[in-house]
């Protein structure tokens, strides 16, 4: 039995990792009541007596958090904030990416945001076969559910008046940018362009490319080709066919989901591709990738608990 103290429980992301444990038998979870959730010496007390402690936090409560941990107590760290996503000492919790054996070894673990998990899933096995170059201008095009923005976002798109559309990130300064360019082991940051619509869940992550620009000129088809051996095996990632799809979807009451779906389409004359990766930013994209880490800290088959489509 592991013991597991959710800190920010009451947030977005808290909740939904607290529904995906429920009636696991392997967990049990610290509960602080509500009085006391943001009182310090409760948090520190909890931190210190769970065997895995999941900060779900706003990132200046995530670093205190981190900070109230004793080394000698023994407690494991899953961090779902961006305070330690390229910090020295922390492993960055995408296991397709850094190898399953490196996440369930680590102290110390930080979850990936939402749109780098999708960035990051497309563009950074395509740079390590070296089929996509490291030093190209990349750009990403993102649209997300409104839960992405946690409870101001949601509140904001759930009273009258809410907006259609929003698209921001206009200081090109977004904070998931050294994340993207880190992990995908680029030269230059991408330009980030992301939105948000009027559906609670769900994302839709782009790269457009001018493959025909390249100095190897790659093919959609071998882009593609490379994630599909990638991913082979992956119960959370699928790469989808070529053709497979004519258009893609956000639904506005999608219900909630841990699997990442990977497209690569391409043009007729290969000068063209669009890498798109589609999933859920409360699923793969924060608190289904949570207990998929937490599973494989404490040695449990890694899609236990996860919300995944039948086999
Ligand atoms: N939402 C998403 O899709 C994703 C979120 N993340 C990250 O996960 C983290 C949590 O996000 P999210 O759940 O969306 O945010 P929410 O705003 O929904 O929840 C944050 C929770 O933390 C609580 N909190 C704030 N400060 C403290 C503190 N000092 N001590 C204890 N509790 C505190 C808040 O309390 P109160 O309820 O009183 O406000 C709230 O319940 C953030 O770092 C976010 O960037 C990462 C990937 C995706
Ligand atoms: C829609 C929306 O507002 N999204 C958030 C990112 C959500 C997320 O991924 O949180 P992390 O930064 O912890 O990864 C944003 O753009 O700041």
């Amino acid at each position: 039995m592991h013991s597991v103290f959710i800190d920010g429980a009451a947030g977005t992301t808290g909740l939904e990792i607290a529904a995906r444990l429920e009636g696991r038998s392997e967990f049990e979870l610290i509960v602080l009541e509500d009085a006391k959730r943001k009182d310090a010496a409760a948090r520190r007390d909890a931190l210190n007596s769970a065997d895995i402690a999941i900060l779900c936090l706003p990132d200046d409560a995530a670093i205190e958090a981190a900070n109230m941990i004793n080394p000698s107590s023994g407690t494991r760290v899953i961090d779902a904030s961006s305070a330690h996503r390229t910090a020295a000492g922390w492993c960055y919790g995408f296991p397709e990416l850094v190898g399953r054996e490196r996440v369930a070894e680590a102290r110390r673990v930080s979850n990936p945001g939402c749109y780098p998990s999708g960035f990051l899933a497309l563009v950074a096995p395509l740079v390590r076969a070296g089929l996509l170059p490291n030093d190209w201008p990349y750009t990403v095009n993102a649209v997300s559910g409104y839960s992405g923005g946690g409870k101001a976002l949601i509140e904001r798109f759930e009273q009258d008046g809410a907006p259609a559309f929003r698209s921001y990130g206009y200081d090109m300064a977004h904070k998931h940018l050294s994340e993207m360019k880190a992990h995908a082991g680029l030269k230059h940051s991408v330009i980030f362009a992301p939105s948000v619509v009027p559906a609670y869940r769900g994302m839709i992550v782009e790269i457009p490319l001018h493959l025909g620009a390249m100095a190897d000129n790659p093919h959609a088809d071998a882009l593609r080709a490379s994630l599909h051996k990638f991913y082979q095996g992956s119960a959370v990632v699928s790469v989808h066919d070529k053709g497979a799809v004519g258009e893609l979807l956000l639904e506005k009451n999608a219900p909630s989901s841990d699997a990442m779906e990977l497209f690569v389409f391409g043009n007729e004359g290969g000068w063209h591709a669009r890498l798109v990766a589609r999933l859920d930013n409360l699923g793969k994209g924060a608190s289904g990738a949570a207990v998929q880490n937490l599973n494989l800290m404490c040695d449990l088959p890694e899609t236990a608990g996860l919300v995944l489509p039948a086999a």
